[in-house]
């Protein structure tokens, strides 16, 4: 990938990422931390096709990126679902480029709505479901467009903590599965247990502007679970990884003035 990227700002271009480069490989479930403001979003973004990076290219299976791509599913924390649609809308939006009769179209997104557990629902508006069952629509969604790889921005973010344990531990299954065509996981997160109990791998961004500081293989059976030695032993090793990003990004900032 090699990657940098800056955001043009009135007081002159501002370099968010430096050389950020790393391989995702098939059915790795891959999460991304960093300390706030180092530029986590702006690269899912720029995987995403959704910004071009100054320089550097993202390759999906041996083709460049070059912008918005089916191939490329989106999750973000805060759902965004279309309000005025229904549940089996929303997710039937995610069909409209494929050449489907409604009726295919239909049964397709009945079919991705029962496997993220919300067949009966397809008809509530999102205001009708609950902030858990709103991210199951998204999945849904993100699922039926039969993308390659899937990104998520903090998707865990904006529920309840009883409601995230419910998600989380159902999410790896949802996604990995015969149903599903996602080769491979690309999550932001703050939340560093999340990220122990989930990811195959964690990329550790850090400096400003952000490099890859740290890649870091999770080798635990799943399910995991936050009371056993290894996970804690894995989340005190993600915690000093971040104290030294976050050393890291404030030394460069301080040096910089
Ligand atoms: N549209 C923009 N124009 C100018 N600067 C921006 C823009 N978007 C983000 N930035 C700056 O780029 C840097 C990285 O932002 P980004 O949102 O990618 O960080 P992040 O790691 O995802 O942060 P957080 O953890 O708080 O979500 C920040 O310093 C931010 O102020």
């Amino acid at each position: 990938m090699d990657i940098s990227f800056s955001y043009r700002t009135e007081r002159g271009p501002l370099q968010v990422l430096r050389d950020v480069s790393f391989a995702v490989y098939e059915k790795q479930y891959v999460s991304i931390v960093a300390p706030t403001g180092t530029g986590k979003t702006t690269l899912l973004r720029i995987i995403a096709g959704l910004r071009k990076p100054d320089t550097g290219k993202v390759i999906l299976m041996g083709e460049e990126v070059k912008g918005p791509t089916p191939k490329i599913s989106m999750i973000f924390q805060d759902f965004a679902l279309f309000p005025w649609l229904t549940a089996l809308e929303n997710v039937e939006i995610a069909l409209l480029h494929k050449k489907l009769s409604k009726e295919d179209r239909v049964k397709l997104a009945r079919k991705y709505l029962e496997l993220v557990g919300l067949g009966g629902f397809e008809n509530y508006y999102p205001r009708e479901l609950s902030g858990g069952m709103k991210q199951r629509v998204a999945i849904a969604r993100a699922l039926a467009a039969q993308p390659i790889l899937l990104l998520m921005d903090e998707p865990f973010a904006n529920l309840d903590a009883i409601t995230a344990e419910g998600l989380k531990s159902e999410i790896y299954n949802m996604v990995f599965n015969e149903e599903s065509t996602v080769k491979a996981i690309v999550m932001v997160s703050h939340n560093l247990s999340e990220v122990i109990e989930l990811s195959d791998r964690v990329i550790v961004l850090g400096g400003r502007p952000a490099t890859v500081i740290a890649d870091i293989s999770i080798d635990l059976p799943r399910p995991r679970s936050p009371r056993d030695k290894e996970f804690q032993e894995y989340l005190d090793m993600l915690y000093s990884e971040i104290s030294k990003s976050m050393e890291l990004t404030t030394a460069v900032k301080v040096n910089s003035k």
